[in-house]
């Protein structure tokens, strides 16, 4: 198995293709927005209602933690029930956990709804990339991936800005800006019920992978996925281990402590991660489409990671050329490793193996953030002490590195493979 397979079983027209990617896109972006929008309140839930960093840290854990086991079960569903129905059911659970979160009077209930929102989300985001997978499979694939991710991370960007942007609501509290979030993920909703409604024409005329190969799924059959996918799944793992501990959790304080920015700089300078990604992940995914080459893309976004990370830890150079090798790898390995998962595996084995990968994933990101809070309390890192960072520079760079080493064994096994599928084409041309 996993031989690179053929990535759609038939050909949606392609206005429908478009119209069902601006939906899923508009679904995408409120899906981020909501996964964001605790870090700008963060402040006002510990004036206002007393919360300490410990359970400010725990209402973005508690996403991850679920999804260590639930992720492989919303993979499976996928590939069981089909991308839109799951587009659906997850969109209405990301909501509800959405208001759950805005309307709980304490503590305990605002952790159920996120718990109910990371339940939701992380089997929405499989679901979304294998709608994308079945209407663009085969044509403009990373393109389209790429264009759906990049208005995902204008979400995140969204919830960045959204101080700046509903000021007003900032002014009256922590509830209002959860309610506006609940309000996002309400259009979320209903662009993922339109795309429902748009797809059943579609899987009714037998256009797209109907599942029915999932039904005898066997735990075996995770074993049967090749050497290529192993690989990435390694990369997966490391590469977003760092990037979203680094990116999301300790960049900020880094960059203040480290660096010598304020709060408002620092912030700005990592909010330039979000933006240049929502502007080159498309770019990335339409020159992998041009070129019709995936792995040796990875291989550069891969390395310029701890390229970054030693400007970083080991010189003393402008933030500028650090933040923008981010930006470029945080734009060039998610637009080339989510369409190229789809062409290692076959179509309908892909949410099972996007599953298996965030698994990891989930457990990577969530380990990742508590090594490397433990090795900076470990060494009183802290703006008096910039060095006590190094450690946690150290473990970032290392994980990166082992992700590039992947990254190259990918190279070395897929890239073969994609030369030689090219070859044969421009022979038969
Ligand atoms: C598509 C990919 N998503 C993931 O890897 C998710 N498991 C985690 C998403 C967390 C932020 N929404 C990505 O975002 O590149």
């Amino acid at each position: 198995m996993s031989t690179i397979a053929p990535t759609a079983v038939g050909r949606p027209g392609r206005l429908t293709a478009w119209i069902v990617g601006v939906l899923v896109a508009v679904s995408l972006f409120g899906n981020f927005y909501v996964y964001d929008s605790i870090g700008p309140v963060a402040d006002l839930l510990q004036q206002q209602r007393g919360f300490t960093d410990t359970q400010v840290g725990l209402l973005n854990a508690i996403y991850n933690l679920p999804n260590i086991v639930l992720i492989l079960v919303g993979g499976v569903l996928v590939d069981r029930f089909g991308a839109a129905r799951m587009t659906l059911v997850t969109a209405g659970l990301c909501l509800a956990g959405a208001a759950l979160t805005a309307f709980s009077p304490g503590f305990t209930g605002m952790a159920a709804g996120r718990l109910l929102y990371g339940i939701g989300a992380e089997t929405f985001n499989i679901a979304t990339l294998a709608a994308v997978a079945d209407y663009f499979g085969g044509r403009s694939l990373a393109l389209a991936m790429g264009a759906e991710l990049a208005i995902g991370r204008l979400g995140s960007y969204g919830a960045d800005m959204s101080p700046t942007w509903f000021a007003n609501a900032y002014a009256q509290g922590w509830q209002p800006p959860l309610v506006i979030a609940t309000a996002i993920a309400a259009t979320s909703f209903a662009a993922a019920l339109a795309y429902w409604w748009v797809d059943r024409g579609p899987r009714r005329a037998g256009l797209l992978p109907t599942g029915q190969a999932s039904e005898g799924f066997a735990w075996r059959d995770l074993l049967h996925f090749g050497k290529a996918y192993w690989y990435l799944l390694a990369l997966c793992v490391l590469w977003y281990a760092v990037i979203l501990a680094f990116r999301s959790t300790f960049s900020i304080k880094y960059f203040q402590h480290v660096h010598g920015l304020d709060l408002a700089t620092a912030g700005e300078m990592n909010s330039y991660v979000f933006l240049a990604a929502v502007f080159a992940t498309p770019a990335f995914g339409w020159v992998c489409d041009r070129v019709g080459r995936y792995a040796p893309f990875l291989a550069l976004g891969a390395a310029l990671l701890p390229v970054a990370l030693a400007i970083l830890a080991l010189t003393s150079w402008s933030l500028w050329l650090p933040t923008v090798l981010i930006g470029v790898s945080f734009s060039l390995v998610p637009a080339v490793m989510w369409p190229l998962t789809s062409r290692l595996v076959a179509p309908n084995r892909f949410g099972t193996a996007i599953g298996l990968m965030w698994v990891v994933q989930n457990a990577g990101i969530g380990g990742a953030n508590l090594v490397a809070g433990w090795l900076n309390d470990r060494a009183g890192a802290s703006a008096a002490n910039p060095g006590g960072y190094d450690a946690m520079m150290a473990f970032f760079g290392l994980t990166s590195v082992a992700g590039l080493a992947f990254a190259l064994m990918l190279w070395l096994t897929a890239g073969r493979r994609e030369q030689e599928k090219a070859a044969t084409l421009r022979a038969s041309a």
